[in-house]
């Protein structure tokens, strides 16, 4: 339990429905509903009161209390039918009515009391005036339907206590869930025209990401076509990336796009809930996305429950997270594929995953959010400003290429605080003195430092340039795709290539180029700063596998032969080694190997310094470099070459 994320959203429904905040007619949500019982319960007392004091009052009559001085007047004047009596208290019925005194108007009924201190004969009197004194009471004291009510009314407070205490502490108030009386499971909610829902549009600086989505859009677009191809889609997507990168706000974006209902839970919630409830939970929120599909179920910090599983005995805190795990994967293995019900999940820890969730079937499409390019800051900035009015010395242009580091989140959030200024100023426009002075606000409000310092930047800026140059300066490489400086996971920076083609056989050659290109990093540092920081980890990992497949696994080394000179992962497990001194010329080969391309690389990296530096300066101004622009930057035509294998 105690490794669990502490992030926790605003207390609310274990799960919201999302695309229209509102419900068709006929369909009632958890708080209508509840609403309903608190005004039924309310009609309730008011009915009863009213009921009470009615019918007391229509069974009480409308007989006056009299003066005992009144009362034996008419006796005296033999106008007394009869009487009852109960200890002082005496009521009585007359002959004929009298005009009481007062506003009573007639009576013939009435009600005294004798006082204490009466010495009079009153049974005598009574006796000798043939009065009949009673055993019944005249006036009855209180009707039957009155008793009945007064009955009832423990059983009606008693209901109405109930349904205050469900509508205040029941589920989805964060209390006791279930206890009294189900929620109501979530309902899909159509998206109703003219209101914004969140598209693409709303969503910047991330356009790899959204062409990765594409076809997910299209898929719950059209859901007949794709069935009636037979085909399959994705049934889970995990979006991984750092806090802010606007993994939820993708995850909604799909669903505006598509016009599809959208379902929105925390991992974090369904674990919090009472023991054994977050699977029962997920079961629901899996039937009701099932019904209105195609739809989209959104988890968001997938990690607090998809985290590697403990192979012991567990406490129960892993057993209830599991529990809930298991019941998502269930869940997920549960589609046909062409139900239309697509998972997206959400989370910044991809590393501590349980590979059981990335298995094919389930989330076997994960996509990457990275903070934003200077370029996509630019438009993100630009997306929160649409409502926001700017003088016109802001330049968002400007203001992105200061704010490196910072993800959507925080551009959001700056956008705001200038607003939130101007109009502490009463401004009626926000300057960019009020947005310089937001963004200082927002840097030293985050936790986290948001902007590298410049002289790091520039250092990661040389040594991924130094990656790229050779990359592209090696005949038969791999072509560079793409090269930044926007940092991803613990990557302070990345320099990808890939193939044309999948190649399956690779030459010497080849590998060697890998290896430079792969030194290229350490080795532009070595020649700009004169030494060398600790941001080479990678790359060498890199460097001595493939150097040591060469000698060891591929023949490629002279001195070794064509041996597979180390013993493989089976033979190791039966403690199989090679022998010492074959370790030792391995080792030597290696060596060989690798400090001849690094001397190469640093030689090719003098020889084009002019290049190297104007991808440096390109970097650090753009952060970004796609293929194209890579190429162009370095002035290298970009060549399609084939490897001969
Ligand atoms: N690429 C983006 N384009 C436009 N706005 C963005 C972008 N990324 C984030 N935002 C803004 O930041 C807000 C928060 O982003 P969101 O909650 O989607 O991030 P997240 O990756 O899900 O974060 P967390 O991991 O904290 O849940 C969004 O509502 C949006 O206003
Ligand atoms: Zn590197």
């Amino acid at each position: 339990m105690s490794d669990s994320a502490p992030r926790r959203k605003a207390p609310d429904q274990p799960w919201r429905t999302e695309g229209t905040p509102e419900e068709p007619p006929g369909r009632s949500g958890g708080r209508r509903m509840r609403g309903r019982w608190w005004g039924l319960a309310v009609t309730a007392v008011v009915v009863f009161l009213l009921a009470y004091i009615g019918l007391n009052y229509l069974d009480r009559g409308d007989e006056p209390t009299i003066s005992y001085t009144e009362f034996s007047r008419q006796v005296q004047a033999d106008n007394v039918s009869k009487i009852y009596s109960k200890g002082d208290a005496i009521q009585g019925e007359l002959k004929s009515a009298r005009d009481a005194p007062g506003d009573h108007g007639d009576y013939t009924t009435f009600r005294t009391q004798r006082p204490a201190f009466a010495e009079d004969d009153l049974w005598q009197e009574l006796n000798s005036r043939g009065v009949t004194v009673t055993a019944e009471p005249v006036v009855k004291e209180r009707g039957a339907l009155t008793n009945l009510l007064i009955s009832l009314a423990p059983i009606v407070i008693i209901v109405a206590v109930w349904i205050f205490i469900a509508r205040r502490f029941g589920p989805g108030r964060g209390g006791a869930g279930g206890m009294f009386g189900r929620k109501p499971p979530p309902k899909p909610v159509e998206l109703l025209p003219g209101r914004h829902r969140t598209t693409f549009a709303d969503v910047a600086g991330i356009d790899e990401v959204k062409g990765e989505l594409d076809d997910v859009v299209d898929f719950l677009e059209h859901p007949d076509a794709y069935r009636a191809m037979g085909a399959k889609m994705p049934r889970g997507v995990l979006l991984a990336g750092s806090p802010g990168t606007g993994k939820t706000l993708l995850a909604r974006a799909v669903a505006g796009e598509a016009g599809v209902p959208f379902f929105s839970a925390s991992a974090s919630e369904f674990i919090e809930m009472i023991v054994g409830v977050g699977a029962s939970r997920v079961r629901e929120l899996f039937g009701e996305a099932r019904k209105v599909a195609p739809s989209i179920i959104f988890i968001d910090e997938i990690d607090t429950i998809g985290r590697v599983r403990s192979g012991g005995a567990s406490v129960s805190g892993h057993d209830e997270r599991e529990q809930t795990l298991n019941q998502i994967l269930t869940e997920m293995d549960g589609f046909t594929g062409s139900e239309g019900v697509i998972v997206i999940a959400a989370t910044n820890r991809a590393d501590i995953l349980d590979p059981a969730l990335t298995r094919p079937g389930r989330f076997d499409r994960v996509v990457n959010v990275s903070p934003p390019d200077r370029r996509g800051r630019e438009a993100i900035l630009r997306i929160h400003t649409r409502d926001i009015p700017l003088a016109d010395d802001v330049d968002l242009t400007q203001l992105a290429r200061t704010t490196p580091g910072m993800t959507g989140a925080d551009l959001a959030n700056l956008a705001n605080e200038g607003a939130l200024l101007a109009v502490k100023r009463g401004q009626s426009q926000v300057t960019a003195t009020d947005l310089s002075e937001a963004l200082e606000k927002v840097q030293l409000g985050a936790e986290r430092t948001l902007v590298m310092p410049e002289e790091d930047r520039r250092r990661t800026a040389y040594h991924e340039s130094g990656h790229a140059l050779l990359g592209m300066l090696q005949p038969g490489a791999d072509p560079v795709r793409k090269v930044t400086i926007v940092p991803r996971g613990r990557a302070l920076g990345v320099t990808m290539s890939t193939p044309e083609v999948e190649r399956y056989a690779h030459s010497e050659e080849y590998l060697r180029g890998r290896i430079i290109g792969a030194l290229g990093g350490m080795a532009a540092e070595e020649e700009v700063y004169g030494v060398v920081t600790t941001g080479a980890e990678n790359d060498l990992e890199q460097v001595t596998a493939i150097a040591r497949g060469m000698v060891a696994r591929w023949g490629m080394s002279e001195a070794v032969g064509r041996l597979s000179a180390l013993p493989s992962d089976a033979q190791q497990a039966y403690g199989l080694s090679a022998a010492p001194r074959t370790l030792d010329v391995i080792d030597a080969e290696m060596r060989r190997i690798v400090d001849d391309c690094y001397e190469e690389a640093r030689r090719k990296l003098r020889e084009h310094r002019d290049r190297l530096d104007a991808l440096a300066a390109a970097l650090l101004e753009q952060e970004t470099l796609e293929e194209a622009d890579a190429y162009r930057v370095a002035g290298i035509p970009r060549l399609a070459k084939s490897e001969t294998a």
